[in-house]
């Protein structure tokens, strides 16, 4: 069952390097129009820049409960995904369709949505981070399963 909750209530922190800013400001833009509180971790240009110098403030942000969700972009996604799935109450999910946002959040309860910033159109980027906050988690045996992750 997909439950859609209402995004204007969120609170969201933003991090990119410099491959996900031009696409980091589109969503920025977009959350702002839905009535989303936001704040940017960076990267604040799009001069070449390494994505933990943000990913890791953002991610520690979330952990400690100050935001609802995050919103990462680099290249590929992967770096800036690894990077936030370093911290224990993260879990960071790449999410290259819409369809993969959903079950990010339906499936994993995921807290991180990290956009392939090179590989998506602006459009599909805001269709995957709508998707991704639109999104509630299902529980069940999902929740017995992420409950497993941790190693400590
Ligand atoms: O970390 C990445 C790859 O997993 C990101 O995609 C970076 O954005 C990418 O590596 C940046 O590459 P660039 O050649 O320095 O622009």
């Amino acid at each position: 069952m997909i439950i859609f909750v209402k995004m204007n209530s969120l609170k969201i922190a933003l991090a990119s390097d410099h491959a996900g800013f031009e696409k980091k400001q589109v969503i920025i833009n977009y959350l702002k129009e839905q009535g989303v509180t936001i704040e940017d971790f960076g990267a604040f240009s799009p001069e070449s820049s390494d994505y933990p110098d943000y990913a890791h403030p953002m991610a520690e942000a979330v952990e400690e409960g100050k935001f609802d969700y995050g919103i990462t972009l680099c290249g590929s996604g992967n770096g800036i995904n690894m990077t936030a799935n370093k911290h224990q109450k993260i879990r960071s999910a790449i999410c290259w369709t819409p369809e993969i946002a959903a079950l990010a959040r339906l499936h994993n309860d995921a807290n991180v949505c990290a956009v392939p910033a090179r590989f998506v159109t602006e459009d599909e980027a805001i269709m995957i981070v709508k998707t991704f906050l639109s999104t509630e988690f299902e529980g069940g045996r999902h929740l017995r399963r992420i409950n497993k992750m941790p190693l400590s």
